[in-house]
């Protein structure tokens, strides 16, 4: 035999109820079915009788948009001889309706007995026209399972309905019909099964016809891995265990309510939950099989909103018996449910919670019990966190597996999401933390990806500056998409670009192929301040800030993003050049808070250079001398310069081929090999500042000063004689002319020098760049890294590279 229960949705409207019958149809063998209340009808004849109560008339033309409901189901699904005996057969609980309300609105006093009445007649009117459309016999429920009120409210009498139960079991045809949630007390009054009810319902008749299994049918695939409409990539659980499924369904996943799992958990009764709109989907099952040990650690993530933490805390409940005791004989006695509870082992304080809507009844409660504690000082008055949040993760292979505590709090805190109070039964089944519900979205994110039940885990990317190196990097972010979730499982979402004055925000992903046109078209006016707030308040998990401007600006808001758990990966040289300081504080905010802080395009463009001094510093080794040549546009001059090829026409194209720093004075002042010198001598360990790098700049300092790059473009051409001769007569001489950088003894200098062929720079082809260290371990040979050192594409490379190291894959 087969137990299938249909809830509200399954059966709120005609059409659903043909979905039902087709469900029902295709099972073969002996089948029991039990339905809830249309959709909706429950709530609606409370509130109609809460209005009554109150001596309100429209309870009336609510009663009557009820019973029309019912009507209009009735005449669409049945043929018009039908539909006569179908209202024949509801005119009855019809009339009780009425003759209930009336009373309720006369007396104006809605008694227990009243409200059981009416809150279960939606199952006594749907469960009668269902079971005539699909052909079953009805059966009354309330006459076979039997409540008792106890501990303010109906309990089961288990043996007796049991019992009931197997008697009318002999009287079944194929197909019985049973209407879930109502039920009656030993006095034969009408109660009802409280919240899921049906479900409980359909849970006691699968036991008591020992069925072959439980169907829940539901509006949903089955047991999601988290919230999905908090997270798109959940999906369905194909299996859980009766444990898992009661821990997931206690917080949050209302698709069963955990006590209708006992009778079939008792008596080994698998469940099925099964989708009516979508009844070829798998569907979860639940039941008592071993738990494989090579499936996940971790089944779903339950979270719960709108809760607060109340807190009670106090010396003076340190190694004092009975305060738990009346701090929870308070609450229960105010009929507050305790939704999770953690105490430290110092008794310093418990902290328990609970749902918002309770909060100030429980601190009025918690708060006179302990009056007189209060009055002498020696606890304190109740302190409560409202807007929180309770996520758990739950799953039976947790059991003695460790690190799962450290995976999971690891990943949630170095998003910068608070945890408030902890969880954690013996059973080890169910980790729970307490959070700020604004944080929800992202810690349900990152958790759902640190335990593999995503297929890929995903970067937030925010780019600032859509320039030569943004617009590549843009580029790459669209060719490289596939190959990375394919076989790197990762995927790098756009969720932000800024240009110097627009931006584009969108949590979803914005189109990278698209979005510099988009910003034009659509975005709205920004700072840079702006951007970084929008950023922050958008809190999304694992983001990353790329900076591809040369802007002061933007540098000066990357210890901010930090502060807010923000990854930042930059083309940049500012930040990591500016006041010693402030370098070193970026590092340690992003040591502190768990994320990256990555520039390795600071140096050499897309080679690798300041990784292997880290590793080398890293591995206890000492860098002791340092000589470069760290500018791609110097280098290029040098290098083209010839008669037919004049300084100021060398230093537009250097600016053409996108070598040059947006204002090439900046490459020409040697200010942006200083910047590169002074960021190896700190990566190497030196505490160095720009003012003690000699600097001696490529063209004369009088030439800088002029006004405008303009005027200096113009200015410059004085300077093609010089060049040229010098050239000549180094040519003659078998030299070369190089802008070098040094780093020797602590001191740091860059300028021009002269080479001849047997110097390691004299072949330093176009816009390479070349780094020699040496070390305590590489001393008689240098390490020596050499490449193109500028140029949009290896840079964008470059950049593209440290976001992929920041997701760690
Ligand atoms: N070109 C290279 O070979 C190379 C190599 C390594 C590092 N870099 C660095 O890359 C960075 C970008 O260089 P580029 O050649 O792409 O410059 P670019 O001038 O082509 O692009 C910079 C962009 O940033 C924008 N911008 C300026 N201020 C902004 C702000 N406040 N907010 C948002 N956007 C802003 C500008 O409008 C421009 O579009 C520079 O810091 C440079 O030093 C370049
Ligand atoms: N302007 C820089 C870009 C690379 O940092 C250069 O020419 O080297």
């Amino acid at each position: 035999m087969q137990v299938l229960k249909f809830g509200g949705t399954s059966v709120g409207s005609a059409e659903n109820i043909q979905k039902v019958k087709e469900i029902v149809s295709s099972v073969q063998g002996q089948k029991v079915v039990v339905v809830s209340a249309v959709g909706g009808i429950t709530d609606r004849l409370i509130s109609m009788a809460r209005t009554a109560e109150s001596g309100d008339r429209t309870c009336f033309e609510n009663l009557q948009s009820i019973i029309d409901d019912h009507f209009e189901i009735i005449d669409k699904l049945f043929q018009p001889i039908e539909k006569d005996e179908v209202i024949k057969l509801i005119e009855p609980d019809i009339e009780e309706l009425k003759i209930i309300i009336k009373g309720v609105y006369l007396i104006r006093e809605l008694s227990r007995k009243s409200f059981e009445n009416l809150s279960g007649m939606g199952e006594r009117l749907s469960s009668k026209i269902i079971a005539r459309y699909i052909g079953a016999n009805w059966f009354d429920s309330r006459h076979y399972i039997k409540t008792n009120y106890e501990f303010g409210r109906n309990q089961v009498l288990i043996d007796e309905t049991q019992k009931l139960l197997s008697e009318v079991k002999l009287e079944m045809g194929n197909c019985s019909l049973f209407p879930g949630f109502i039920s009656s007390n030993q006095k034969s009054e009408n109660t009802t099964l409280g919240r899921g009810g049906s479900d409980y319902t359909a849970a006691l008749l699968a036991a008591a016809f020992d069925a072959d299994n439980l169907q829940i049918w539901t509006d949903v695939d089955g047991f999601m891995t988290a919230d999905p409409r908090v997270i798109s990539r959940a999906y369905c659980i194909d299996k859980l265990s009766y444990a898992e499924a009661m821990e997931l369904s206690h917080f949050g996943a209302k698709v069963i309510y955990p006590p209708t799992i006992i009778p079939a958990f008792q008596n080994s009764i698998p469940i099925w939950i099964k989708n009516t709109f979508n009844p070829s989907a798998p569907g979860t099952l639940i039941n008592n099989e071993k738990v494989d040990i090579k499936e996940r650690q971790i089944k779903g993530i339950s979270s719960i909103k709108e809760v607060s933490l109340l807190t009670l805390q106090g010396i003076g409940m340190v190694g004092v018996t009975g305060i738990s005791m009346r701090m929870f004989t308070a609450l229960a006695a105010n009929d507050v449910n305790i939704i999770l509870i953690s105490q430290a082992s110092s008794e310093n304080s418990i902290s328990v919670v609970i749902g918002g809507d309770q909060a100030s009844i429980a601190r009025e409660a918690i708060e006179y019990e302990f009056r007189r504690e209060i009055a002498q000082n020696h606890i304190s008055p109740v302190t409560i966190d409202d807007k929180m949040a309770v996520v758990a993760i739950v799953g039976e292979n947790m059991k003695h597996t460790t690190g799962i505590a450290g995976q999971l709090f690891n990943s949630v805190g170095k998003n910068g999401v608070n945890i408030y109070a902890i969880a954690q039964g013996a059973s080890e089944l169910n980790i729970s933390f307490v959070i700020k519900e604004k944080d929800i979205r992202k810690a349900l994110n990152v958790i759902h990806e640190a335990f593999f039940l995503s297929d890929y885990s995903r970067l937030n990317l925010f780019l600032a500056g859509k320039g030569t190196v943004g617009s590549k990097l843009l580029h790459k972010v669209v060719s490289q998409a596939r190959k990375l979730k394919e076989e790197n499982n990762l995927m790098i979402r756009l969720v932000g670009v800024a240009g110097s004055r627009n931006m584009l925000l969108e949590r979803e992903g914005l189109n990278a192929a698209t979005v510099i046109e988009d910003l034009d078209k659509i975005g709205e006016a920004c700072t840079i301040e702006s951007f970084r707030d929008r950023i922050i308040e958008m809190n999304v998990a694992n983001s990353v800030f790329v900076d591809c401007t040369a802007s002061e600006e933007v540098a000066s808001v990357y210890q901010s993003l930090l502060d807010a758990n923000v990854s930042v990966v930059t083309a940049n040289k500012i930040a990591s050049s500016s006041s010693y300081a402030a370098y070193s504080k970026l590092k340690a905010t992003a040591r502190e808070k768990g994320v990256k802080f990555f520039f390795e395009t600071n140096v050499g463009a897309g080679l690798p250079v300041i990784a292997p001094i880290n590793d080398l510093v890293k591995s206890g080794d000492k860098i002791e001398r340092l000589e470069a040549v760290l500018s791609g546009t110097l280098n290029f001059i040098v290098n083209t310069l010839s008669e037919e090829n004049p300084l100021s026409e060398v230093i537009a194209e250097a600016k053409a081929k996108g070598f040059s720093e947006p204002d090439p004075r900046v490459d020409l002042s040697g200010t942006d090999v200083v910047r590169k010198l002074l960021i190896l001598a700190r990566e190497s360990g030196y505490v160095l500042e720009q003012e003690d790098v000699e600097v001696e700049p490529f063209v004369p300092a009088e030439y800088l000063d002029l006004p405008s790059l303009d005027a200096f473009m113009d200015k410059v051409k004085d300077l093609n004689p010089v060049f040229e001769n010098q050239r000549k007569k180094l040519a003659s001489e078998g030299k070369r002319l190089r802008y070098a950088a040094r780093l020797s003894e602590g001191k740091a200098k860059v300028g021009l020098i002269e080479v001849d062929s047997k110097h390691p720079f004299y072949d330093l082809e176009g816009s390479n760049n070349i780094i020699l260290v040496w070390s305590e371990n590489y001393n008689e040979h240098p390490l020596q890294v050499k490449g193109y050192g500028a140029g949009a594409d290896v840079t964008a490379a470059g950049v593209f590279a440290d976001i992929i190291k920041v997701a760690n894959v």
